[in-house]
């Protein structure tokens, strides 16, 4: 079969389409992206598969700016057409955001079938103007907020790389009141300032036996990296600042603590492999989608939310203090973080993927909302 997969813009779309695209390549398909100029440009994740870059607008932004977007929007979806009859794919999986856009709504053109996956535990503005055309929408979450055709929800989970699932297999680092605590900072594939100006702050103000014990790995944005990394050495505090990290598997392998915002695919990489976070939802995201993100694992007991007006430096410092002093309660913490994670999401999207590519009717296709069994790793508390 021939597989187009439709993303763009930020990592939380592009990682999750990798993550398909290995595993349908892996069954034999022929998988090509389209994306836009955004997303070609995420650090080279899609080096083995073939990529076209097509233009993709914003809708909004005043008459001009929308008359502009759906002049692009509609050359997009020419382009997308004309790519279509020379890949001839059998089913067109968009990731949602503007630049999945026209490649989707050439694919209605064409009649070919299409998937829609949502990230988020609020369908994102793009997959709520296609849901009507689609076949099925893959989910994340049991609860979808502003989703209407529930009759087509397959929740399958957020594909994460395979090196990232394999974590969960493995045990949580070793831990006691005298090991180091390694903490990972990321604020998703843009950074965030925010975690650049409270979280060296709060670390300063740990007790100097707990401060002597610390590792720290930041990612943070360009702009503030000269800042942060001062800090830290003001502070004499171990910590690798980088703007991006391209070795994410292996930081979150080390991680005893994850500090990030609460974007889709951090969310299910540190369930997958079961680390304890503190998750600070973005408040500018569109209907607040982070912070409905950021529930169910904070529910799990695997994360502790904080709204960002609450995220200042004592009130961190209090929380990694309480963390560090109790080994069994972090433990626990990774444990029910691994309990909500999705490590096979990548394979049961792939099966959805396939049976609407062969004209099957995909509904139903097993328990919706159950999580698919987990390997025991480091054993769910009672
Ligand atoms: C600012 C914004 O609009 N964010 C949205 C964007 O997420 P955004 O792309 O910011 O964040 P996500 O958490 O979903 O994904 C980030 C991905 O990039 C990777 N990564 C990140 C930093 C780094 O240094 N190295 C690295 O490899 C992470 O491991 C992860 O795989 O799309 C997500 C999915 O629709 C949404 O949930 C987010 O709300």
């Amino acid at each position: 079969m021939n597989i187009t997969l439709a993303a763009g813009g930020t990592g939380g779309h592009m990682v999750p389409a990798h993550a398909l695209a290995n595993e349908l390549k892996t069954r034999g398909h022929g998988v090509m992206l389209v994306t836009d100029a955004r997303g070609a440009k995420i650090p080279a994740i899609f080096e083995d598969v073939p990529v076209e870059v097509l233009p993709a607008g914003r809708l909004g932004g005043g008459p001009l700016g929308m008359i502009k977007a759906v002049f692009s929007v509609m050359k997009g979806r020419k382009a997308a057409r004309e790519l279509y009859r020379d890949f001839t794919p059998d089913c067109v999986v968009g990731f949602g955001g503007y630049p999945a856009f026209p490649a989707l709504l050439a694919a209605h053109a064409e009649k070919i079938p299409t998937v829609l996956h949502e990230q988020n535990a609020v369908l994102g503005r793009v997959n709520r103007m296609l849901a009507g055309k689609a076949k099925a929408i893959a989910t994340a979450y049991k609860q979808v907020q502003r989703s209407k055709d529930k009759s087509k929800e397959v929740m399958v989970g957020n594909p994460v790389r395979v090196e990232v699932a394999r974590l969960g297999e493995m045990p949580f680092p070793a831990f006691d009141e005298t090991a180091p605590l390694n903490i990972l900072v990321t604020g998703g594939s843009q950074g965030a300032s925010v975690l650049g100006e409270v979280v060296p702050e709060a670390l300063g103000q740990l007790d100097a036996s707990l401060r002597h014990r610390l590792s720290v790995v930041q990612q943070c944005r360009p702009e503030d990296i000269e800042r942060v990394t001062e800090r830290y050495s003001e502070l004499d505090i171990p910590a690798e600042t980088l703007t991006y990290i391209e070795d994410m598997p292996r930081r979150i392998g080390n991680a005893h603590l994850i500090i990030a915002r609460a974007g889709a695919s951090t969310i299910a990489e540190l369930t997958a492999a079961g680390r304890p976070a503190i998750l600070v939802p973005l408040p500018i995201a569109t209907d607040d989608h982070q912070t409905f993100n950021a529930r169910e694992m904070a529910k799990a007991g695997g994360a502790a939310m904080i709204k960002q007006p609450d995220f200042k430096p004592e009130k961190l410092a209090r929380q990694i203090e309480e963390i560090a002093g109790d080994p069994e309660a972090l433990s626990n913490a990774a444990a029910r973080s691994l309990s909500v994670g999705r490590p096979r999401a990548a394979e049961e999207l792939a099966d959805l993927v396939e049976r609407i590519a062969a004209g099957d009717n995909p509904i139903p296709i097993g328990p919706v909302g159950v999580a698919a069994p987990r390997p025991s790793g480091m054993g769910v508390p009672a």
